[in-house]
């Protein structure tokens, strides 16, 4: 492993200097989305709790307003904050030519980037108050368009409570040896002839709710261990998942050997350093989340602290981007539509024909097949597809025992233990 390089400022990558604060990363809309005044929707905890009063009246204008700016990579809304990016707005007359515009600038940000999960808008939602009551300006600026977008907003608001980075340095050099996650996926592969099992260790889901009550995640990583689980997945996020790095570092110090991916929404390089302190010995990507130039860089910390990066797509597109950067090892294939919340295990096969399938091969990189599997005939469909390895959660981890559930999946034990 790499000396760790952490002072006052950010490390940075050979050959990325300042570029993750450079504005190119800031795509700022020219034209305003049509605005709609509404009563303070229930975004947020906090906003739902204040939001139960007699209906408000009707408000005409808001006294204050934003432009609309949507920033497309980690760094951008910082460097938006820090030039003061938020401005007067001016209201537009024309809805349908505002409306062709603001599609124009939506898709003017994939063009860019390549990413379909806007970032967190830099001036928050416009809060309006007329005497005791609340309101909130929502335009398509400024509302998330689908889940991932929402947690991916939320994820920025937490980070802002972040401890520096230069806090972790000495944690840091003291965290416990790195676990070859790539390897265990492999040996798994060739010991079993099955897709390795990246089994997951999660309470709740934004699309199913709470999974299991009684959820004990020492306990159920070592089961999922024992019953032949390559490597473990563990939920951090607290608001949608109730995940915690608690966890994470709790199955690390119980003596689990398996490698831990640390399933988070990362939108920060100073994520990545966490989740190493933290115990992970791999982290999740987000295509739709990051650009290119985000993965890259994340990549080149990833490789520097020893982790590996389970690099994760959606579609064709996130695909193609994918196999465009060099030293990917691990793509993961999510079969869940995060529009509709529908899981769809043929997205698997559907990105893996043709020339794709034969770039993937031809570069070595491992395919995860993800979300969805829950019987012996899924794990063998997506096998037939090309992955090697599959990251199951929901139908382990709702099963009395979670881990004897995992022959059930399979059609047959795993373990180590019957291998022997
Ligand atoms: O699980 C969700 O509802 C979800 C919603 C929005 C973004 C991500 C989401 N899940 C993360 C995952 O990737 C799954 O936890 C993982 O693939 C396992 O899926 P499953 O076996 O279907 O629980």
């Amino acid at each position: 492993m790499e000396a760790l390089a952490i002072g006052s400022a950010p490390p940075r990558p050979p050959g990325f200097a300042l570029a993750p604060l450079t504005r190119h990363h800031l795509h700022r809309s020219k034209t305003l989305a049509p605005r709609r005044l509404v009563a303070a929707a229930p975004m947020d905890a906090a906003a739902a709790g204040r939001g139960t009063g007699p209906a408000p009246p009707r408000c005409a204008r808001a006294e204050t307003d934003s432009e609309d700016a949507v920033a497309t990579s980690s760094h951008s809304a910082e460097a938006a904050e820090a030039t003061g990016a938020a401005g007067a707005a001016t209201e537009q007359g024309n809805g349908a030519l505002v409306a062709d515009a603001a599609a124009a600038a939506a898709a003017d940000v994939e063009g860019v980037d390549g990413i379909r999960i806007r970032r967190r808008p830099v001036t928050g939602p416009p809060v309006h108050y007329v005497g005791p009551f609340q309101f909130r300006l929502e335009n398509e600026g400024n509302t998330p368009r689908n889940i991932l977008e929402r947690i991916v907003w939320d994820k920025e608001a937490e980070l802002k409570e972040r401890r520096p980075l230069y806090m972790l340095k000495g944690p840091l050099e003291n965290a416990r040896p790195v676990r070859d996650f790539v390897g265990a996926l492999k040996a798994s592969y060739d010991r079993t002839g099955l897709p390795a099992l990246i089994a997951e260790v999660k309470k709740a889901s934004p699309s199913r709710g709470v999974l299991r009550e009684d959820f004990e995640p020492v306990q159920i990583a070592q089961a999922y261990e024992k019953n032949g689980a390559a490597c473990l997945s563990v939920l951090t996020d607290a608001k949608y998942f109730q995940g915690s790095f608690d966890y994470l570092e709790a199955i690390r110090n119980a003596g689990v050997q398996c490698p831990l991916l640390c399933k988070e929404f990362i939108v920060d390089a100073w994520q990545l350093y966490y989740a190493r302190l933290k115990g992970a010995d791999a982290v999740l990507l987000i295509a739709a989340v990051l650009p290119d130039l985000d993965i890259k860089y994340m990549l080149k910390i990833c490789k520097i602290l020893g982790m590996a990066a389970l690099v994760e797509v959606h579609d064709e597109r996130e695909m193609d981007r994918v196999l465009g950067i060099d030293g990917v090892q691990l793509i993961g294939i999510n079969n869940r539509n995060l529009e509709t919340f529908q899981v769809d295990i043929s997205n698997t096969k559907n990105l893996l024909e043709g020339e794709r399938g034969q770039t993937i091969a031809q570069k070595g990189i491992i395919v995860v097949g993800e979300s969805g599997l829950f019987t012996p005939e899924h794990i063998s469909f997506v096998q037939s597809a090309g992955v090697k390895a599959v990251l199951v959660g929901e139908s382990l981890i709702k099963q009395e025992d979670p881990g004897k559930a995992i022959a059930g999946l399979f059609g047959k034990d795993i373990s180590p233990v019957s291998a022997a």
